[in-house]
């Protein structure tokens, strides 16, 4: 039996290309339900700007959603400052997290079964005096969840970060034993649970160049990576590691991995990219809830151009409404 999937999609900053890349979506036919979480009058503007033929139909919860092309239900929870596209407005930040905090709750209370959000944009949300780093570390904190780990996927690789958004020069620091191995256990798990992989294999990046060179090139494979890998391989969690990150992504690698762990973002995510720009998804692992994101983010430059290519909106969608299926599929299983 094939349940109905609802979507919670927050449209992101206003000014960003989060609003064009919904409506461009909007156009197509789908066959789950989806509710975008924005102003309707500025998707409306936005609409007329990219002379895109749109009703936009303004949703309560409890009322159908339209799934026919050229129609939209929209979530109208707070409404936009000023706003013109490429122009970030710090007045806006409240707004853009007000559609994040009505999507998140909107799962915990099953009115929709997962979320899926177009980019913000981190500076401005800081600049009106907010303490945010980006979406993930956000929900963690929403959810009140124990860990969170990013992961992002494209054909043919899956990366997942031990660390996110944070400086550069912390980042080593921020890789304890047990840091590292809380991110390898939600991976692990995650990953049979959300995928069905049953013995997920996970190639561990070193920190250093070379992995340390045996030490003489940094000691964090040493003294921190390697007796996480060893630790948690004796608890079966298939691991190989520390692996020079210039090789790792290399096929014959990628060939045995179910996903890489890397140890921070810039190790990871261009490799990534490289991949598989715009067909991408970012998955939020360890969350109560199910949340997908697009690969890609604000694009102020192509905003209201009509030019925003958006091939990574209808991935993680896609993904969203997988992982919900994968779910309840094992939920009918247990009952
Ligand atoms: N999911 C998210 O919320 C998310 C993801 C990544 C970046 N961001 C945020 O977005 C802001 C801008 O980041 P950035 O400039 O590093 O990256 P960006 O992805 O916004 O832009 C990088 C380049 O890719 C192009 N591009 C991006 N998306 C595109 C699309 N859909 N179609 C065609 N071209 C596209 C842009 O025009 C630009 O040339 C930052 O604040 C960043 O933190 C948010
Ligand atoms: N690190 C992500 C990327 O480069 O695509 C992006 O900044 C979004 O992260 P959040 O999902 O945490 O906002």
């Amino acid at each position: 039996m094939t349940e109905t999937v609802r979507i919670m999609l927050t449209a992101g900053e206003p000014a960003g290309i989060g609003p064009d890349i919904c409506l461009e979506w909007a156009l197509s036919d789908r066959d789950h339900d989806v509710v975008v979480v924005a102003d309707a009058e500025m998707l409306r503007k936005r609409a007329e700007l990219l002379e895109l033929d749109i009703t936009i139909e303004e949703w309560v919860p409890d009322q159908p959603i339209s799934r026919a092309g050229g129609t939209l239900s929209v979530w109208s929870v707070a409404r936009v400052e000023k706003c013109r596209p490429g122009v970030l407005n710090s007045a806006n930040a409240t707004y853009v997290l007000k559609t994040l905090e009505a999507a998140v709750e909107a799962c915990q209370l099953n009115i929709a079964q997962a979320m899926v959000t177009a980019p913000v944009h981190k500076g401005i949300i800081n600049q009106a005096g907010i303490v945010f780093s980006g979406h993930t570390e956000f929900l963690q904190e929403k959810c009140g969840a124990g860990g969170v780990v990013m992961m992002l996927a494209t054909e043919g690789l899956r990366v997942a970060l031990a660390t996110t958004h944070i400086p550069l020069r912390d980042v080593p620091d921020a890789i304890t034993g047990d840091s590292l191995s809380k991110v390898i256990r939600i991976l692990d798990k995650d990953l049979k649970h959300h995928f069905g992989i049953r013995q997920p294999r996970i190639m561990v990046a070193g920190l250093n160049p070379h992995a340390g060179e045996g030490g003489h090139l940094g000691r964090e494979e040493i003294d921190v990576i390697e007796p996480v890998i060893e630790s948690m391989s004796k608890e079966g969690v298939d691991l190989v590691g520390p692996l020079p990150a210039d090789t790792l992504f290399t096929p014959y690698n990628l060939e045995e991995a179910d996903a890489v762990l890397a140890m921070y973002h810039d190790q990871g995510l261009p490799v990534l990219k490289h991949k598989g720009f715009g067909r991408a998804v970012n998955i939020s692992l360890g969350l109560p809830i199910i949340r997908t994101s697009v690969d890609h983010g604000t694009a102020l430059d192509l905003a209201g151009t009509g030019q925003a290519d958006g091939g990574s909106l209808r991935e993680a969608l896609a993904t969203a409404a997988f992982m919900v299926r994968q779910r309840d599929g094992k939920r009918r299983e247990r009952a």
